[in-house]
């Protein structure tokens, strides 16, 4: 993510001195800086440390998790692009993480004509807000909506289609969700392999919202060197 943002940060100088005068390419340039950023960074990043909150509240999903890992990649020290694709049940964690806890809670779009959704007339004109947050935590979508459960993500599953989207949908979806999953599994993998986490007691799970969703106070845990 380092070296994505320093290329870009190159360009940025190259346009700049080839071309001054275009003052909106600079700007256009700049917010793609910035969304890289900040969409590229703390999203995964707050989505691993939900993880570990959720995974510390659930021993026996934490453990089957581990066993997975521990199965996959015994003490191996790389991961393999292969490899990602055998954490089934990894990833269905980092689905349920992200569907109690969408780090993006929401976008909006810009909407250019009236429409009618459901009865309700919305006019042109103006810009809709969707919150991720609130329909992925909807009881009439996820039964027992708010238990952490990855089985949600099974394979055999029923897929919640349009009421689960931590990466919006539609041409304007996320550009970065392949890479930061592989990211996230990456790093979730090889702390599990190697760490054991126990939450210290007596922490909030409180959320905080500072555009992005965070824990309020951290996820404060015991870690141990795995033997
Ligand atoms: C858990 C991690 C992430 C989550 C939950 C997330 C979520 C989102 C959401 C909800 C949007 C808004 C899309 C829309 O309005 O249609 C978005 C846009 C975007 N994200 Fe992510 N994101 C994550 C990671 C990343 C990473 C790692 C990158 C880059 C490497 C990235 C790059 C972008 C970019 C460039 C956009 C703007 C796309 C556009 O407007 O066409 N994201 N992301």
């Amino acid at each position: 993510m380092f070296i994505r943002n320093m290329i870009i940060y190159l360009d940025l100088q190259e346009t700049k001195e080839e071309n001054v005068n275009n003052a909106k390419d600079h700007e256009q340039m700049l917010d793609n800086f910035v969304t890289f950023f900040i969409a590229g960074q703390e999203t995964t990043a707050n989505q691993l440390s939900f993880a570990i909150m959720e995974l510390g509240r659930h021993p026996e999903i934490y453990k089957r998790a581990k066993a997975e890992v521990d199965e996959i990649l015994g003490t191996k020290r790389d991961i393999s692009y292969d490899d990602l694709g055998k954490f089934t049940y990894l990833s269905q964690v980092l689905k349920e993480t992200l569907r109690l806890y969408p780090t993006a809670p929401g976008t909006n779009r810009w909407l250019h004509e009236d429409m009618v959704i459901n009865g309700l007339k919305i006019p042109g004109g103006c810009s809709v807000a969707f919150s991720s947050y609130a329909s992925q935590r909807m009881e009439m979508y996820f039964k027992d909506h708010l238990k952490f459960d990855p089985e949600r993500f099974d394979v055999n599953a029923p897929k919640p289609y349009y009421c689960y989207y931590p990466f919006a949908l539609g041409p304007r979806i996320c550009l970065g969700q392949l890479f930061s999953q592989m990211e996230a599994k990456v790093v979730l993998a090889k702390l599990l392999q190697r760490f054991e986490f126990s939450l210290v007691p007596g922490q909030s799970f409180d959320i905080k919202d500072t555009g992005t969703l965070r824990p309020k106070s951290g996820v404060i845990c015991y870690i141990k060197h795995c033997s």
